[in-house]
């Protein structure tokens, strides 16, 4: 498990490209065979990836800087099947997922388990620390409403989902879902905002190998950029707005975890306040 420290905003106009990625940018979260996760100080959310090989699941182990027995000991997870089919074990329980299908596990579960249908099947996963169990529950794509935002003139039509939210999954703190940019769209959160009460953060899939998103980030009126592949995560202190333009449509879950649930609790930036 990787640590990322907390970062104060006074702290961002010294760093250089490269400090500014190991912060914010979690690459190579997806490798065959393993699971792998990072610890971000920042509201103390874990993303990670999973991607076993088909016959050979892959078990959440409990890690050092968790300090407890079992992954899910203090925390809650929701795990996203953002490439091919598989199903995840949840104390004997097998709950079978397709691509975007999302399941929620609550506090206390004592063993989580991949296994993937098909190979190069990726589980991307969110977790947060948790007071309250609540039950082990799934949200098919196909099943979760979508709401459609955007316009064409400005380039961002795309279609929102909640899978883990107050009116659905129920969590503890944990609130999860994803976002589609329709064909010809590129850009996601534009006008921006930042919620001083949530940490954010963002996995971009679906997007072409030769494809980059570009993802801003920092102050509204100090922004910064980090150029984003396919399946890498941004994690979005409070401070930061989380917006992004891609060279081609894409996809990505967008995962918080903080002191409230309430979606709307945002503060909107104008588009003119951004520098
Ligand atoms: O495209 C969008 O706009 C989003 O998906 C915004 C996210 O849902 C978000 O940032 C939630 O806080
Ligand atoms: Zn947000």
């Amino acid at each position: 498990m990787e640590i990322r420290h907390a970062t104060h905003p006074t702290q961002l106009p010294a760093l250089d490209t490269d400090q500014l990625r190991a912060r914010f940018l979690v690459e190579g979260l997806f490798a065959p065979g393993e699971v792998r996760t990072v610890y971000a100080h920042e509201d103390r959310v874990v993303v990670g990836g999973a991607a076993p090989l088909p016959g050979h699941p892959l078990a959440l182990e409990t890690a050092d800087p968790l300090r407890s027995s079992t992954f899910l000991a203090r925390r809650e997870l929701a795990v996203v099947v953002v490439r091919g089919s598989g199903s995840v074990l949840v104390d004997g329980t097998e709950h079978a997922l397709g691509t975007r299908d999302c399941l929620y596990v609550g506090q206390g579960a004592l063993d989580v388990r991949f296994a993937a249908a098909e190979e190069g099947t990726h589980f991307y996963l969110f977790s947060t620390p948790s007071h309250a169990s609540f039950p082990t529950a799934v949200a098919r794509f196909a099943d979760v409403d979508a709401l459609a935002l955007g316009e064409q003139a400005t380039s961002n039509v795309r279609e929102i989902r909640k899978f883990v939210h107050a009116d659905g999954i129920r969590s503890s703190q944990l609130v999860l879902g994803m976002t589609t940019l329709a064909p010809g769209s590129v850009w996601n959160t534009m006008p921006p905002h930042t919620h001083d009460r949530r940490t954010e953060a963002y996995l971009y899939f679906d997007l072409p190998p030769e494809h980059r998103v570009v993802h801003l980030m920092g102050e509204p009126h100090a922004t910064r950029n980090l150029v984003v592949r396919d399946e890498e995560v941004v994690i979005s202190p409070s401070w930061s707005v989380h917006s992004g333009a891609g060279t081609h449509a894409y996809s990505f879950v967008w995962a918080m975890g903080g002191e409230n649930q309430a979606y709307d609790d945002v503060e909107p930036v104008a588009v003119t306040d951004l520098r």
